[in-house]
């Protein structure tokens, strides 16, 4: 798996992850909401730049400019519900791509830590030798993503594969290393420490969905 992590050097990016980290934000959940929008447009255009692309000219008022554009079709694909934001972002710049959307959530059967993943609904363009980028922030133990990658590989074989996360812990990315396959784009914003004893990330933010939609019941 190739694994690109953002926040390395300094940009504008490290403004975004900190706001979304810090606790004194965190009651501005349009600004929470926005930050990680803003995340998946950087995102998308350091994803854009390992994309295929075609000689192309362009009539302007005064001449014939020779310039490059995308390729390559792309399928955004974003795990509910924490997903929806980054998403967004994505789709600001690759705004003809195509879109899916899986539900996925931690089942814990025991009321205790052990969880399974529960993948329920599923809206998905044809994804047969297209780019897949599959897009979720938070990258913890792994078992969602694998899951929602599990049950897309049913429906077709994409040509190339991304994987899209704003924090991931180097748990789930040992998980994904062992269950995606070797060819595998893994984008990070965020290298986080570890995993704590609830499989949440540390430093991390919290939970990703409640903070860009409120509390669940
Ligand atoms: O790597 P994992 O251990 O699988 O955890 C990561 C998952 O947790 C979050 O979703 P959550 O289950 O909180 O659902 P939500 O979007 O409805 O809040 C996040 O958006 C991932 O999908
Ligand atoms: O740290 C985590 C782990 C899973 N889901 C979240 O929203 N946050
Ligand atoms: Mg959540």
């Amino acid at each position: 798996m190739q694994i690109h992590i953002l926040s390395e050097n300094n940009s504008v990016l490290n403004h975004f992850l900190g706001q979304i980290r810090n606790v004194n934000v965190h009651n501005d959940s349009m600004r929470f909401r926005r930050n990680i929008e803003r995340i998946g447009e950087i995102m998308a255009y350091e994803l854009s730049k390992e994309l295929h692309y075609s000689d192309v000219e362009i009539q302007t008022p005064l001449g014939i400019k020779k310039t490059t554009e995308i390729k390559d079709q792309l399928v955004l694909c974003s795990i509910l519900r924490a997903g929806i934001p980054l998403h967004m972002g994505f789709l600001n710049y690759f705004d003809s791509a195509e879109n899916g959307f899986v539900s996925a959530y931690r089942y814990h059967p025991n009321n205790d830590a052990y969880f399974e993943i529960k993948v329920e609904y599923q809206a998905i363009a044809d994804i047969n030798n297209k780019n897949l980028l599959l897009i979720d922030p938070m990258l913890a133990t792994g078992q969602s993503i694998v899951a929602v990658f599990n049950r897309l590989m049913e429906r077709g074989t994409p040509k190339e594969i991304h994987i899209a996360v704003t924090i991931a812990a180097p748990e789930g990315i040992a998980y994904l290393e062992k269950h995606l396959p070797h060819n595998c784009h893994l984008w990070i914003a965020a290298l986080d420490e570890k995993l704590d004893d609830k499989s949440y990330i540390v430093p991390g933010l919290g939970d990703a969905g409640d903070l860009a939609f409120g509390e669940k019941l």
